[in-house]
């Protein structure tokens, strides 16, 4: 039984949560000249961030799912595993959109429309894949996902690893 909504439990700060809507959630474009903000971080500034819509939550994807794949009879074939697969093939048509082109700025300023459309299309197939496959496995992944982030706090405090990439075993202490 779930008592509270778990950010508690997690020690996640309602404070750190998503900054301002940016209005390119609602219409997924990037602003074109992103305003600056300041973090609360020692003052640093940096460009505002990109953020989602609220909506659909990862339920209501999970629940429109189900419909998807009850109203076409496809559970019998949407076990774990073949979910596992269909996704691992998603992430790799995902590769396949930034292969060759070496590396690639935030925002994808170079890319047409159309690449970016195709994008979102595939990262939609990763997300979709995930979310069936979470469900049947009976991992509630929201809440799954708080006790990861809490446990990645915990495993890179920031005061320890701030501005460095090393894997957490590579720590002296
Ligand atoms: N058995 C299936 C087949 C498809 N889908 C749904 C979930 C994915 O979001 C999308 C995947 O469809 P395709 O397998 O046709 O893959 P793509 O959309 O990536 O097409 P393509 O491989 O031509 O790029 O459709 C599903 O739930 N179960």
């Amino acid at each position: 039984m779930m008592a509270t909504n778990g950010k508690e439990a997690c020690g996640v700060k309602d404070d750190v949560s998503p900054v301002s809507s940016n209005g390119s959630a609602v219409n997924g474009k990037a602003t074109e000249a992103p305003p600056l903000s300041k973090l609360q971080n020692g003052g640093a500034v940096r460009p505002e961030r990109f953020t989602f819509s609220p909506e659909p939550t990862i339920e209501d994807i999970r629940r429109m799912q189900a419909e998807f794949t009850d109203e076409r009879d496809w559970n019998q074939f949407h076990q774990p595993r073949n979910l596992l697969l269909a996704m691992v093939g998603e992430v790799g048509e995902v590769a396949e959109l930034f292969q060759w082109r070496g590396e690639v700025a935030e925002g994808l300023p170079d890319w047409t429309e159309s690449e970016r459309e195709h994008l979102a299309h595939e990262l939609s197939d990763v997300m979709i894949y995930l979310v069936e496959l979470a469900e049947k496995c009976h991992v509630d992944l929201p809440q799954a996902v708080l006790r990861k982030m809490a446990l990645n706090r915990l495993k890179y405090p920031a005061s320890k690893v701030h501005g460095s990439a090393k894997k957490y075993t590579e720590y002296k202490d």
